[in-house]
């Protein structure tokens, strides 16, 4: 699913209205109709009072027509105009005008602290203040205004975007942002939501269509791609009666040291349950009956000393190389590291320690594959390109250093984000029970066994975020957030290929945005 800048939706508005021969004022309705029925099909003309605070743009036009047809409807519903301004745009006027029409309880105009209502803690709040139209952080009584309606603590929709915030640029006053329970967003989410920053002032949101012109929506680059159930479905790659395991390919995992034999293990299990035909696990030689016993499924090869990688030498043919979990940063891991990069040929996942060699070492950076993956945590992503001011900025650097290295490059959290150049995909799956050690090695794991499947190296990046997220809510449905393990994300990649074609959804598979 595409995500547009307010830009870009404007001028879906304006082509919309020109082509399809309807008006503004028709799309406004379509679009305050849509945000009734939501409503009206869960209130079923419950009396609860129903606040509507309108801006004088056309986000308050919306609430103005959201408003008359709970009016109408018999809703017991009170609607405020911010009115911190005179110009008021047609739409809102023309709505401004019907609200008047049908009602003797004409909208409230604030202007002032002193109009500020009592919102009861079991009152309904409706936002309209400012939708994608923001242009400054709202100030003086206008943010007052939305830190009362914040501390109401009554539930809050919000409609297209919460007030105070910007679909795709930074958000600089977050004292001023309606903190919304639930927003009702048209066409398509807004690039904010997705952002660690600024997402918990939309915990919860659905795209309304309002039949913007498709043919715009289709031809116009998105900002990023979100990626649905329906994307993850066109990834797959069937496999064929005579494929054999050769064809899934031979994947090696670099990984451990002493004390963390753990991150290889997890990798290496993850390469396999995702369905790489052969998994070779390199360790520290004080790693290889650790990992025979643990993974019997796996061979092993080690360095030839005890407890630490120092030299990265196999005489095997592999198909993708998934590099750095828990192997530790002395001086004899960097310069393995930097012959493994000069020399080997299969694609490369590198993690964790192996990143962080990278940053300490700008010689590794010379040497490093193009088109390899990189899957940093937060912490090391800092590391690798420098501190941000806020999640755009981080964003528009992480794109950079992908361009300047020609690399994938993963921005792990609550919305993986997966940048190559330019292009940016939102991951749609995930929970907070992921947020647990070993649960990087699995993706990494994961990631190098699409590669082996010769899944290229966006493709099994961005498949590979999201079969690790679906694995995860999948098994949170199953044993709590709180009690996954790294291994139990594993162990579940086998119902998260499942939840991809089932019928009957797998319980948790379908807990998406
Ligand atoms: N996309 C679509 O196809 C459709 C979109 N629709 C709806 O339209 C919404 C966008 O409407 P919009 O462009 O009129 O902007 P909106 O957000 O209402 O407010 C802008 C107004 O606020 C002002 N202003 C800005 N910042 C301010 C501040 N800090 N403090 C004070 N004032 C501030 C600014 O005026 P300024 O003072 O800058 O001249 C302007 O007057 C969109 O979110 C959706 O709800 C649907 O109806 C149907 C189809
Ligand atoms: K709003």
């Amino acid at each position: 699913m595409k995500i547009f800048s307010a830009e870009q939706l404007h001028q879906a508005d304006k082509v919309t209205t020109k082509k399809h021969e309807i008006t503004s004022l028709d799309l406004m309705e379509r679009a305050g109709s849509q945000i009734f029925n939501w409503l009206h099909q869960r209130l079923q003309g419950a009396p609860v009072p129903i606040h509507i605070f309108c801006g004088i743009g056309n986000n308050g036009g919306d609430g103005l027509v959201v408003g008359r047809l709970l009016i109408e409807n018999g809703y017991s519903v009170t609607i405020y105009v911010a009115n911190f301004t005179d110009k008021r745009s047609k739409c809102f006027l023309v709505n401004y005008d019907k609200v008047k029409s049908i009602s003797k309880k004409w909208p409230v105009l604030m202007t002032s602290e002193e109009d500020f209502p009592q919102i009861n803690k079991k009152d309904i709040v409706i936002d309209a203040l400012f939708g994608i139209g923001l242009n400054r952080s709202p100030e003086g009584w206008v943010k007052k205004l939305i830190q009362h309606i914040n501390t109401s603590e009554s539930f809050t929709l919000s409609i297209d975007m919460p007030s105070g915030m910007y679909a795709d640029t930074a958000t600089e006053d977050f004292d001023a942002v309606v903190e919304a329970n639930h927003v009702l967003t048209f066409q398509a989410p807004k690039f904010s939501f997705f952002l660690p920053e600024t997402g918990k002032y939309a915990p919860y949101f659905e795209a309304l269509d309002i039949g913007l012109d498709p043919e715009f929506l289709h031809t116009t680059e998105p900002l990023a791609q979100l990626i649905l159930k329906p994307q993850a479905q066109q990834f797959y790659r069937q496999r064929k009666k005579y494929d054999h395991k050769g064809t899934f390919g031979h994947a090696l995992i670099i990984a451990g040291s002493y004390g963390k034999m753990g991150a290889a293990i997890l990798s290496s299990k993850a390469a396999f349950r995702i369905g790489a035909g052969l998994v070779t696990c390199f360790v520290p030689e004080c790693g290889y009956q650790i990992v025979q016993t643990a993974i019997p499924e796996a061979m092993t090869l080690t360095d030839k000393e005890d407890d630490l990688i120092t030299n990265i030498e196999f005489d095997i043919e592999v198909a993708a190389i998934g590099v750095g979990m828990g192997i530790g940063t002395k001086k004899e891991t960097v310069a393995a590291l930097q012959k493994l990069f000069s020399e080997a040929k299969a694609p490369m996942v590198i993690d964790a320690d192996a990143l962080n060699c990278i940053s300490e070492n700008e010689s590794l950076l010379k040497v490093l594959p193009k088109q390899s993956v990189l899957t940093p945590h937060p912490g090391e992503l800092k590391r690798l390109i420098g501190d941000w001011k806020n999640d755009f900025d981080k964003i528009e650097k992480t794109k950079k250093f992908s361009e300047k290295y020609e690399v994938v490059v993963l921005i792990k959290g609550a919305n993986t984000m997966t940048i190559f150049g330019d292009m940016v995909y939102i991951n749609s799956t995930g929970n907070p029970g992921m947020a647990t050690a070993g649960s990087g090695d699995v993706l990494s794991g994961v990631i190098t066994g699409l590669l082996s499947q010769g899944y290229d190296p966006l493709l099994a990046s961005v498949f590979g975020v999201y079969l690790h997220g679906s694995a995860g809510n999948i098994v949170s449905q199953q044993i709590s957030f709180e009690a996954v393990m790294a291994s139990d994300i594993a162990d579940t990649l086998g119902d998260a290929y499942i939840e991809l074609f089932a019928k009957d959804p797998v319980p948790g598979g379908e807990q998406q945005q």
